[in-house]
């Protein structure tokens, strides 16, 4: 049964799928879609439908007699299941792809291009679903060799695995897959990428080793389907022996004869015509990204700032960029394959193609950075710009890419909440609204700002007041609100600076109360709908993504769109 056939299968089960998944809909557009239950529903219908199918497969009839059917329809249908995910796991992956579909707007509803912010989870959706029916796959196969050893027929050799009786039949491939799935699940868990990203990221890079061994492992052709159904229906009485030779053994027995003896055939790979296009297209992806980030950048600035911060300005030829995004930084006198994902603080324009980051120094890699970038005599000096003319490492992009802060500019009211370090994707919409407020569809931002430091405020002080004041001058006061929380007040001091007095009076001590800033935000805001944009610790962007999904007075609509390196 090859894989178009096997797509009316799957088919007929997405149908019902649409009535029993949670999806949030205001105004007819998707606002938030539950993806896990989506993918979760897909597989267990798809998987359901496969069994039926094959269950009643005339074809495979006589293998099924041979065996136990039930045991051969599970290893059939959730390999059918497993072709599905392969294709689709590495589609969310396609960065470049996706950053192009979000930024060329070719999908014109917001609705819809906020799926593409659920790319990473669609992906350990189906990364998990590989994991689960894998181990379906593999427990139905164990069911299968043994009947397969055991129940050996003498009619119809053509479909016995084992050579004999009672033969132990090999499953290399299938146990290379297992062991390849196994490191990569446990490598991919959320403490292992926290804690060892590099640990993650090798052994992720397995999948290449996963895909070819997954290729090898179809040619086996281990089922196989009758192809003579008409000649030799299965269920004859006279199993594989054709009517012209027992006619010349049983002359009297007139009953209906099979004119032919069964032909079998071993099913096509299906497995080649479901990855072939993902796998491609992900290659041709991987080999542009590798063309595209070649040249190394080159480093105008690096700047310490306060709390462990370092700022660095680069510039690239060709390189472009749009607020919100980030690109993916590669230090070979580091580490040659490990990459960290950054958002970009300054964005290259028409007039200047210096683009910029700031990188928090929180763990060995980002610390090797700062010594290679900072000689370790002038580390600890002030906020003040450091202008070295000395060799700086090789440093390499990959990027941009896309994020759901880039839609901060699609709703007439944002509101931006950050925590932390966290304030990166939003510095760059600021810089953005300072050099031209006028051409986007945002008419008011909210911009709440938690740090544990007063000093943390420093990184994009200079930033905020000049946006401030802008919109005084341009007489729009209201366009931005500016709220910055000091979370630990011990040892207090404010922001002395006269420059800084507008954030003076903006400065307020401990965490936001979250359901009074959203109560605050619906009464100036009645019958809008609100973006809401949350980066920063786990924490706020549950609190948000709990206040946003209960209901709201002032029938303000909040939409919440999580930060994520997606
Ligand atoms: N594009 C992206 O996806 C980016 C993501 N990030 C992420 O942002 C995070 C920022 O890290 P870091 O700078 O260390 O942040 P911190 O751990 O320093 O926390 C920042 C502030 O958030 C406050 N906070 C924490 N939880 C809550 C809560 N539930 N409600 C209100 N306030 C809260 C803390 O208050 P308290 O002192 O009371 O704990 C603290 O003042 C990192 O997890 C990083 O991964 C960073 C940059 C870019
Ligand atoms: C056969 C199964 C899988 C394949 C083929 C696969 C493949 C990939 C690929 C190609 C990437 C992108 C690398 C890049 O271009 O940057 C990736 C990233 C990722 N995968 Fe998987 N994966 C699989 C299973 C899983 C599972 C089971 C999980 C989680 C439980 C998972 C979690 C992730 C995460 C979190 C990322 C993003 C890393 C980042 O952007 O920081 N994957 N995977």
């Amino acid at each position: 049964m090859h894989c178009v056939s096997l797509l009316p299968i799957l088919t007929p089960s997405l149908i019902p799928i649409s009535n029993t998944v949670r999806i949030y809909e205001y105004n007819n557009e998707i606002i938030g879609i539950n993806i896990k239950s989506i993918v979760r529903k897909i597989h267990l219908l798809a998987f359901l439908k496969c069994i039926s199918v094959y269950i009643q497969k005339m074809d495979c009839s006589f293998t099924h007699d041979l065996k136990s059917s039930l045991g051969l329809c599970i290893s059939r249908a959730s390999a059918a299941v497993l072709n599905l995910n392969c294709s689709l796991v590495l589609l969310p992956m396609c960065r470049s792809l996706l950053t192009f579909v979000r930024g060329t707007h070719t999908v014109s509803s917001r609705g819809t291009r906020r799926l593409l912010d659920k790319s990473k989870t669609f992906h350990v959706a189906c990364g998990i679903a590989i994991c689960i029916f894998s181990v379906v796959h593999v427990s139905a196969h164990l069911v299968n060799v043994v009947n397969f050893s055991t129940s050996y027929s003498d009619d119809f050799p053509a479909l016995n695995l084992a050579r004999y009786k009672g033969e132990v039949l090999p499953g290399v491939t299938g146990v290379l897959l297992v062991l390849i799935l196994f490191l990569m699940f446990m490598s991919s868990s959320y403490c292992v990428r926290m804690s060892n990203y590099e640990i993650f990221w090798y052994t992720h890079n397995l999948f290449i080793v996963f895909y070819i061994i997954l290729l090898v492992h179809m040619v086996g052709g281990a089922l196989k389907y009758q192809t003579n159904m008409e000649a030799h229906p299965p269920g004859c009485l006279r199993a594989n022996q054709s009517s012209a030779r027992r006619q010349d053994e049983n002359q009297d027995q007139d009953e209906n004869r099979c004119s032919e003896d069964a032909h079998f055939q071993s099913h096509y790979p299906q497995t080649w015509l479901w990855v072939s296009g993902p796998l491609c297209l992900y290659c041709v992806e991987r080999f542009y990204r590798y063309i595209r980030s070649g040249d190394p950048v080159t480093i105008v600035t690096v700047m310490k700032h306060p709390c462990d911060v370092i700022e660095l300005r680069m510039v690239k030829k060709n390189f472009k960029a749009r607020p919100g995004q980030y690109v993916v930084l590669n230090c070979p006198d580091v580490s040659t394959f490990e990459n960290h994902p950054f958002t970009l603080t300054l964005c290259p324009t028409e007039n200047k193609k210096t683009f910029g980051i700031h990188l928090r120094v929180v763990g060995d890699w980002t610390e090797r950075l700062m010594q290679l970038l900072l000689p370790q005599s002038r580390v600890d000096m002030e906020i003040l710009p450091i202008f070295q003319q000395r060799r700086y490492p090789k440093l390499y992009i990959d990027g941009p890419f896309g994020s759901p802060s880039e839609e901060v500019f699609n709703y007439d009211v944002s509101l931006c909440v950050a925590g932390g370090i966290g304030v990166t994707p939003f510095a760059c919409v600021l810089q953005a609204l300072l050099n031209d407020w006028t051409g986007f569809r945002l008419q008011r931002l909210y911009f709440v700002w938690v740090c544990r430091e007063l000093q943390s405020f420093y990184w994009f002080a200079d930033l905020i007041c000049a946006l401030h004041h802008k919109f005084w001058q341009e007489n729009r006061p209201d366009y931005f609100n500016p709220k910055l929380y000091v979370s630990q007040a011990e040892n207090l001091q404010t922001m002395y600076e006269e420059k800084y007095h507008q954030l003076t009076s903006r400065l307020l001590i401990g965490r936001p109360k979250w359901k009074l800033l959203f109560d605050e935000i619906g009464k100036a805001n009645k019958q809008k709908r609100v973006g809401v944009f949350c980066c920063g610790p786990k924490g706020i962007s549950r609190t948000l993504h709990r206040l946003c999904n209960s209901s709201t007075s002032w029938g303000t609509t909040f939409e919440f769109n999580k930060e994520s390196f997606s």
